[in-house]
């Protein structure tokens, strides 16, 4: 039997809720945990590591090139990182025999034990609070240093564990993001996405700072800070709260969307502490005060509408509210290779988008 074939043996099937999955027998108990976009995920216990994981099934990933692209971005993301707070790939496996037969793609992930979603509603005190806001400064840092700007960060896309350890899910949108229309039920969520990129301008690695800026201010006041339900919406909610933009941003925006952003009525805004009164934040210990007084100041560095006056990924990790986490081996973690993003920004034929997904499932290991 070829290197290439699954060895029948190795496999078996079992069927969780509506979905199918043929995976190898040291694989047991699976339990559903959820669906996303991409697939139905289980955790499983892992009989070879005695450790329970995630297990992702993409069912027929190529079936059109947004799904393939998402996928073959995914994966070849998930191989070259190696960082605690970026989700890490345990295995990569397929049970079909051969690109004629292939099907479906599985992956093995570590297992978290919630969505930062679930997380916004408890309150934290600062500790937890900046300590998770430290994690997610050094995942995002460390894609930035692989050349990967993420652009669509969210608490759905982050995983926690009781230990208040952290990891991204995801590598966020490819380049050249085809906004392309799908037929999935699933809603896309806007919330995060900064100013620069609901207005069409350009962006640079700081437009991830105001996606954790807006998760740190939900972290906070337990709610959405700006719910948009569109992109008109998204806009209006930012400039209600934090008011209009000066002339210096406006003329930077292309000339049909300043038309728009110029006609809207001017808002003088709210302070951050109006925004952030003390009573969102912890008041129980002593040094709470000063604490409270340097999450509102890096609240309102962070959600900066004008890209060029927010503060950097790197002045987050160095801001007094978030340095005292600060470990040299976790923020300047050696980047992987440099993605190369030509292959997700080739038109590939859904036949050629299979054959570069089964390459990287068989190639694997
Ligand atoms: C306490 C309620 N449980 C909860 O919020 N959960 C979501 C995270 C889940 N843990 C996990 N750990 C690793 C991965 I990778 C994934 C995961 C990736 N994509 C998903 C899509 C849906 C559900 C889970 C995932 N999920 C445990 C269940």
């Amino acid at each position: 039997m070829s290197a290439v074939a699954a060895v029948e043996s190795e496999y078996y099937k079992t069927t969780i809720g509506e979905t199918l999955f043929e995976i190898p027998k040291r694989y047991e108990n699976l339990k559903s945990i959820g669906s996303g976009a991409q697939g139905v995920v289980v955790s499983a216990l892992d009989t070879k590591t005695g450790t329970r994981v995630a297990i992702k099934k993409m069912s027929k990933p190529f079936q059109n090139v947004t799904h393939a692209k998402r996928a073959y971005r995914e994966i070849v993301l998930m191989k070259s990182f190696n960082h605690k707070n970026i989700v890490g790939l345990l295995n990569l496996f397929t049970p079909d025999h051969d690109l004629s037969q292939f099907s479906d793609i599985y992956i093995v992930m570590e297992l978290m034990d919630a969505n930062l979603s679930r997380v916004v509603h408890i309150d934290l005190d600062h500790e937890r609070l900046s300590f998770l806001l430290y994690q997610m400064l050094c995942g995002i840092k460390h894609m930035h240093a692989a050349d990967i700007i993420h652009r669509d960060l969210k608490p759905s896309n982050i995983v926690v564990k009781e230990d208040c350890s952290l990891k991204i899910l995801d590598f966020g949108l490819a380049r050249a993001a085809d906004g392309g229309f799908m037929m999935t039920p699933y809603v896309v969520t806007r919330y995060y996405r900064a100013p620069e990129v609901i207005l069409g301008m350009g962006y640079k690695s700081n437009v991830d700072v105001w996606a954790i800026g807006c998760i740190f201010a939900e972290l906070v006041r337990g709610q959405i800070l700006f719910p948009g339900s569109d992109h008109i919406d998204q806009w209006t909610k930012v400039v209600d709260l934090l008011g209009t933009p000066p002339p210096i941003f406006m003329q930077r925006l292309l000339p049909n969307v300043r038309a728009y952003v110029e006609s809207l009525p001017h808002k003088r805004g709210y302070t951050f502490a109006q925004l952030f009164p003390d009573d969102l934040f912890p008041c129980s210990l002593p040094d709470d005060r000063e604490k409270t007084t340097n999450a509102r100041d890096l609240l309102a560095r962070m959600l900066v509408v004008d890209p060029d006056k927010r503060i950097s990924v790197d002045e987050c990790l160095r801001h007094p509210y978030i340095f005292q986490w600060y470990d040299q081996s976790e923020v300047e973690a050696p980047p992987p290779m440099r993605y190369d993003h030509t292959v997700e920004e080739t038109d590939h034929t859904v036949d050629e988008w299979k054959a570069l997904l089964f390459r990287q499932v068989i190639n694997y290991r």
